[in-house]
């Protein structure tokens, strides 16, 4: 997927909402969008999913103009949007046959999906008893039953536990290896830092830079060290933490060496720059 000089304009707005936005996604690939709220993420995948139109700007899927598709566009794309569009009527195995039946092409079978969201135990309960995190998952499960080439989701580990948000990582990640190109927006930093093959910073409905999380913790942050220690002047048991944000400052190797000679170190760990510290220093803007 190809997106050049993207600019939306909102009705009535009087500023683009996004302007001059360019990236691209290869298959088995995943961009997330990373941004504060009202940089414009969202906007991005709205118009990835053909839900508003931009004033200016080219988007080509799968080697297609977005304009060209028709209808069997959704048939190539998985959308999982913040907002669940599941029958809360309907069980979740129900809502998940019913969304298959709308494709003409091959569909994955609702169970294996909702074991992978971890909802097999729910699959013939209704969506209407489903906590936010369960209606979440099933969305992703849905945005999953047509095997997208390209995958677009909002926030999709928000309101999960951490194992839940890894093992939806995981399944994201395997589609992805399956040959899927993946558009994702999240706030959550073990999100971006731990699935995303690249990351698009939005700030003010521009892109101010595109790198790999790692490429971004090393280009961008200083690495420091915490060390703890026991205080050898300190009376009985004192601890102490050192935080050395720059380990090339005069005076700290020596520090250091010195610590560790006298055998007082209880742990020493390196601390990359986070990467909402790289984001604030590359954009000005806050997580
Ligand atoms: N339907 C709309 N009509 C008018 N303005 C809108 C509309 N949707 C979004 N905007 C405006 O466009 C800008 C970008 O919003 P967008 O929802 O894309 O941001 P976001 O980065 O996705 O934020 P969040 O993380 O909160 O979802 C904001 O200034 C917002 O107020």
């Amino acid at each position: 997927m190809e997106v050049t000089g993207l600019r939306v304009v909102h009705p009535g707005a009087d500023t683009p909402a996004v302007e001059d936005i360019s990236f691209t996604v290869r298959p088995g690939e995943v961009l997330g969008l990373l941004g504060p709220s009202g940089a414009g993420k969202s906007t991005v995948q709205a118009v990835l999913a053909r839900l508003i139109r931009p004033a200016a700007g080219t988007v080509t899927v799968l080697g297609t103009p977005l304009g060209e598709w028709g209808h069997d566009y959704f048939d190539h794309v998985g959308v999982a949007f913040e907002l669940p569009a599941a029958r809360l009527r309907l069980t979740a195995r129900r809502n998940l046959t019913a969304f298959a039946a709308l494709h003409r092409v091959p569909t994955a079978d609702p169970l294996e999906l909702l074991a992978q969201v971890d909802l097999a135990d729910r699959a013939d309960h209704r969506v209407a008893t489903f906590s936010k995190g369960m209606r979440m998952r099933l969305e992703l499960a849905r945005a999953l039953i047509n095997r997208p080439r390209l995958l677009l989701l909002d926030e999709p580990t928000s309101g999960q536990d951490p194992v839940r948000a890894a093992r939806l990582r995981e399944v994201i990640r395997a589609e992805a290896d399956r040959g899927a190109a993946v558009v994702l927006t999240t706030h959550d930093m073990d999100t971006a830092d731990r699935l995303c093959d690249r990351l698009a910073f939005v700030s003010g409905g521009r892109i101010a830079a595109v790198d790999t999380p790692r490429g971004f913790r090393l280009g961008h942050g200083r690495p420091g060290v915490i060390v703890e220690y026991r205080d050898p002047e300190g009376a009985g048991d004192t601890r102490r933490v050192r935080r050395i944000a720059d380990t090339t400052a005069p005076g700290v190797a020596e520090e250091l060496a010195g610590l560790l000679r006298a055998g007082v170190v209880e742990t020493l760990h390196t601390r990359e720059a986070g990467l909402d510290e790289v984001f604030a220093a590359l954009t000005g803007d806050r997580l």
